[in-house]
């Protein structure tokens, strides 16, 4: 029963994939310095690991976040990580760490999205890279401020709405990237344009799964839009990673032991996970590549439904509805 539950969970993440992938940890140290990323829930799991490494790499990092207490307690935390690495030794790259700066962010209301973005355009006068890594993962059915399925709500139409509003600040600041955080689970979803908001029936794992995909599409359709701008847009696929990801997930007390030594022994570390993040956001050996999918800092093939242009075109008309960027 155990075994049955932890292969189950293991199994509805994807599978255990491989932990093994190439670390840049140590890369060039001065990489981003003189860049402004902006990373959404950057204070916690991949996010948090992503804002580290490439603040210790010298960016200027922007933590867009639904939580200013909890974000503002990871932002000292990470100050006080990268300050204990330096006193700890010739750490490379340390004493020209960037800084890391805390705004608000609430993906679950198109209001918060759109206070967060005037602020952005009055403040910042330049952004490199927007990491669109945010995410909720099998909630029961709840919906946004605005009234859409949660899921589909934050992990699409809040980063569709984020991402259009920055687009003019990404071309003045060109060469500049987009990276969006999806997830092999794609595979499990598809998107039903009778039904968007899943009000005729809701599956939360098939929603979510709804969601990467759309993310996946989205990139697809951005690419081809952004072909000449010298804006660039991939997404990927960080494994399977023990994050807070599944506070949703109801897991029997007798089979938490099990479950802990399952990810203890097959999921990736925060640190680990982030790497293909990072990886697009901070590498010359994607510069100018676009559209594409990534695991493992490379490029993996997606299946049919995710390069369907039909259906990438028809999701972006309708998202722009519905998130009233066209009345
Ligand atoms: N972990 C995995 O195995 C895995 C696998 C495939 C894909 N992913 C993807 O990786 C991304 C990062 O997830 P994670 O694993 O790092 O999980 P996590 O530790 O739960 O981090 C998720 C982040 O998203 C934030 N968030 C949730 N709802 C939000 C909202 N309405 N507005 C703004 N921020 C919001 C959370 O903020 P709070 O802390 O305030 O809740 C948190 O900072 C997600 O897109 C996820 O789908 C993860």
């Amino acid at each position: 029963m155990a075994v049955a539950t932890a292969a189950a969970v293991l199994a509805a993440l994807g599978g255990a994939g491989t932990r093994v992938q190439r670390l840049r940890r140590g890369g060039d140290p001065g990489l981003m310095h003189g860049k402004t990323v902006l990373i959404t829930g950057a204070n916690s799991g991949l996010g948090r690991a992503t804002a580290a490494e490439l603040l210790r790499l010298g960016a200027r990092v922007i933590m867009g976040c639904r939580d200013r207490a909890r974000a503002e307690e990871a932002a000292s935390q990470l100050r006080r990580e990268l300050r204990q690495a330096a006193e700890c030794g010739p750490e490379p790259g340390v004493s020209g760490a960037g800084e890391l700066i805390v705004r608000e962010l609430d993906l679950a209301s198109l209001r918060s999205v759109r206070a967060f973005c005037q602020e952005m355009l009055q403040e910042e006068p330049r952004l490199d890279v927007l990491i669109n890594n945010a995410g909720i993962f099998q909630c029961p059915y709840m919906k946004t401020e605005d009234g859409f399925e949660m899921q589909f709500g934050v992990n699409h139409l809040g980063h569709f709405l984020l991402t259009n509003l920055l687009l003019g600040l990404l071309k003045s600041s060109a060469p500049s990237r987009i990276v969006v955080v999806s997830s092999k689970l794609y595979k499990y979803g598809d998107i039903n344009f009778d039904d968007l908001n899943s009000e005729q029936s809701y599956n939360k794992s098939f929603c979510y799964s709804r969601s990467k995909l759309a993310n996946i599409l989205f990139t697809r359709e951005l690419a081809r839009r952004l072909e000449g701008t010298n804006v660039t847009v991939n997404v990927l696929h960080p494994g399977i990673v023990r994050t807070n990801l599944g506070r949703h997930i109801h897991i029997p007390l007798l089979v938490k032991p099990l479950f802990n030594l399952v990810s203890w022994a097959f999921f990736k570390t925060p640190v680990e996970g982030a790497q293909t993040s990072i990886y697009l956001a901070s590498s010359p050996e994607v510069e100018g590549v676009s559209g594409r999918y990534f695991g493992d800092c490379k490029e993996e093939e997606l299946l049919p439904k995710a390069m369907d242009e039909s259906v990438a075109r028809k999701l972006w008309d309708i998202s722009e509805v519905m998130v009233g960027l066209l009345k």
